[in-house]
């Protein structure tokens, strides 16, 4: 995971393994259709004995990014877990979900088109979108992050629109404005027998 978001964010690669303690937070700003969107990403510990700390940290995400290594199928099995516990503390219709194979570079590709095949499965059951990646080589991480980027906007839009519509629906209109401002851009003459 960290690899992934160091790729993403400093464009770096680091092959000695620091683990996680607790959490690590980056942040990313992107342009979608020319409105500055920021994204928050929360890189939680994958170690056991870190996991209390991290799943702190899980409550009100936006999207949940589940990575697993496509060259160990335990930690394909895995994923099913690191799920229900994010899903502790989030209500999964407001939460977008994606699966994410590291390490693709490590993969022959007949290997990786035999896992895949599960993987697709496993994604398909959590209603996930399915990605493979290398922090490595950088394969599939722009389009990858930019997805999640382009999701998490739309579901912010969709969530303001609601915001604004269930305001509009109790809220009641007092219409304050005299006739004469409804003209203001163009004034009605007088009629010429008035004047
Ligand atoms: N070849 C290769 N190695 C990778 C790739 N991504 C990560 N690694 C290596 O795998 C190890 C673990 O990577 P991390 O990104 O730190 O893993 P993590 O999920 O953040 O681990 P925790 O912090 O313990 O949760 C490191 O030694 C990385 O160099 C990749 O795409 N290709």
């Amino acid at each position: 995971k960290t690899c992934l978001i160091n790729r993403f964010c400093k464009d770096t690669f680091d092959k000695n393994y620091k683990a996680t303690i607790g959490v690590d937070f980056e942040m990313e700003r992107f342009e979608v259709l020319g409105v500055p969107f920021s994204l928050q990403l929360w890189d939680t510990a994958g170690q056991e004995r870190f996991k209390c700390i991290a799943s702190t940290y899980y409550r009100g995400a936006q999207a949940i990014v589940i990575v697993f290594d496509v060259n160990d199928v335990a930690s394909l099995e895995h994923t099913r877990q690191w799920l229900a516990d994010a899903l502790k503390e989030n209500d999964p219709a407001n939460v977008i979900l994606f699966l994410v194979g590291s390490k693709k570079d490590l993969s022959t590709p007949a290997q990786y088109s035999l896992m895949e095949k599960d993987a697709l499965k496993v994604a398909q059951e959590m209603q996930a979108e399915f990605w493979a990646v290398s922090s490595l080589t950088g394969e599939n991480v722009r389009d990858f992050f930019f997805r999640v980027a382009a999701l998490t906007f739309e579901s912010s839009v969709l969530a303001e629109l609601e915001r604004g519509s269930a305001r509009r629906i109790g809220d009641t209109v007092h219409i304050t404005s005299n006739e004469s401002d409804l003209y203001q851009s163009a004034p009605r003459k007088k009629p010429k027998c008035c004047q």
